[in-house]
């Protein structure tokens, strides 16, 4: 997965590291409202409204508000993963993202085009060329072939036949069926049908893939295969992907970036480590207890100052190794390991520092800027 921000406090949830609409941004939104029921409207406009929590707001007016006041940037390259229980609102955001639900109040830009001003045929160009949905069912064609359900996105796009059977069976072989190009869905496990609608998606090479919940439906083994996956098609081509799901494990795998929702609110937006290592708030904590931290926060976070015997010796790590290597290497050469960026030494982690991470004490590091971890807000 790529990088880390290095960042060591959490970032809370409506400042995403610096405000909506940054250069870098591929989908930008801002102030974005969802609410389902009669005169919806009303419910952001009103300050008293759209302060009551779900069951005082649904009692007084009738609406359900999916999406409330969620701001985020996806950055270009990124995977940006949208994660919450069951009816937190994940499935409605990213429908948000290309009208497919209408947003209630809100701005959305992608590439400083502004969504909501979309007409038709803009929108319809949107979906199709430049965020693709990939989808838990799938969506297939069941009479059709391999080969021609993933060139179908291709098809409605005008592409000819022959172009858009070769740039096809690329696709197909890119996510691993070749061979099965003339097979019909029906004649496929689930894992590969979930394959065929990847390949769909890419064959239009969007900018921006939209994952919802595609794997939910899979068996354990298959999800990680199909999670292997994107996480190749990431590395080796560097697309946008905005990715849902309600498994915490599948988000801190997939996700440089994670936007916890509860309630249709965003509460924490940051990388894993930061969403593992410094929680916003009660529920947060609670929804990461059982992660292993050791494998999730990086000697980034556990580091302290080098002294200038310590930064001349010892075991190096890079900068993004996970806590638990670092304890293997530090336990094999009994030495604080350096922690190197760039050739340069920019701290030491030692067998103290990598327990209290494991132990989950929110102690790090002298080297840290901010010193001890406070809770973000
Ligand atoms: N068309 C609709 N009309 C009324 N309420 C809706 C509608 N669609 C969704 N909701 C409500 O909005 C809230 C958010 O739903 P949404 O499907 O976005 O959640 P989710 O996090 O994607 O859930 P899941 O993981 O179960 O798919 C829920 O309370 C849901 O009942």
């Amino acid at each position: 997965m790529s990088t880390t921000t290095g960042t060591p406090a959490s970032t809370p949830a409506r400042t995403p590291a610096g405000p909506p609409g940054s250069a870098d941004a591929v989908f930008s939104v801002d102030g974005l409202w969802k609410v389902f029921g009669p005169k919806a409207e009303r419910v952001p406009a009103d300050p008293e409204l759209a302060a009551l929590d779900p069951a005082e707001l649904r009692s007084r007016t009738g609406c359900t508000a999916a999406v409330r006041d969620v701001s985020f940037d996806v950055r270009k390259g990124e995977v940006f993963v949208v994660m919450g229980l069951s009816g937190s609102g994940k499935s409605t955001l990213v429908r948000c993202l290309t009208r497919l639900i209408e947003p209630t109040a809100g701005a959305i830009v992608i590439d400083g085009e502004d969504v909501r001003a979309m007409d038709k045929n803009r929108l319809r160009e949107l979906r199709r060329h430049r965020a693709a949905m990939v989808f838990q069912h799938f969506g297939l064609l069941p009479h059709r072939s391999v080969l021609d359900n993933v060139a179908y996105g291709l098809e409605i796009q005008g592409v000819g036949k022959a172009e858009r059977r070769e740039k096809a069976a690329e696709v197909v072989a890119k996510v691993g069926l070749e061979g099965m190009e003339q097979r019909r869905p029906g004649q496929l496990s689930g894992g590969q049908q979930q394959r065929v609608g990847l390949a769909r998606a890419l064959a239009v090479d969007p900018e921006v893939l939209l994952f919802d919940e595609p794997f939910s439906a899979l068996d354990p083994l298959i999800r990680r295969d199909m999670q292997e996956e994107v996480i190749r098609l990431h590395h080796d081509e560097g697309r946008t992907m905005v990715f849902i799901t309600h498994d915490l494990n599948e988000a801190l795998r997939l996700g440089d970036r994670i936007a916890l929702m509860r309630d249709g609110r965003v509460v924490q937006l940051g990388t894993p480590e930061e969403i593992v290592g410094s929680p916003a708030d009660d529920y947060v904590r609670e929804f990461v207890r059982d992660v292993p931290r050791e494998q999730v926060m990086t000697v980034r976070t556990a580091m302290r100052a080098a002294s200038a015997a310590e930064a001349a010796r010892g075991p190096a790590l890079a900068p993004d190794a996970t806590v638990s290597e670092a304890i293997e290497v530090v336990a094999r050469s009994g030495d604080p390991a350096r922690v190197m960026d760039q050739g340069r030494c920019v701290g030491v982690v030692d067998s103290a520092a990598l327990l209290g991470v494991v132990a989950g004490a929110d102690t790090p590091a002298a080297g840290a800027p901010d010193g001890p971890r406070g809770e973000a807000a």
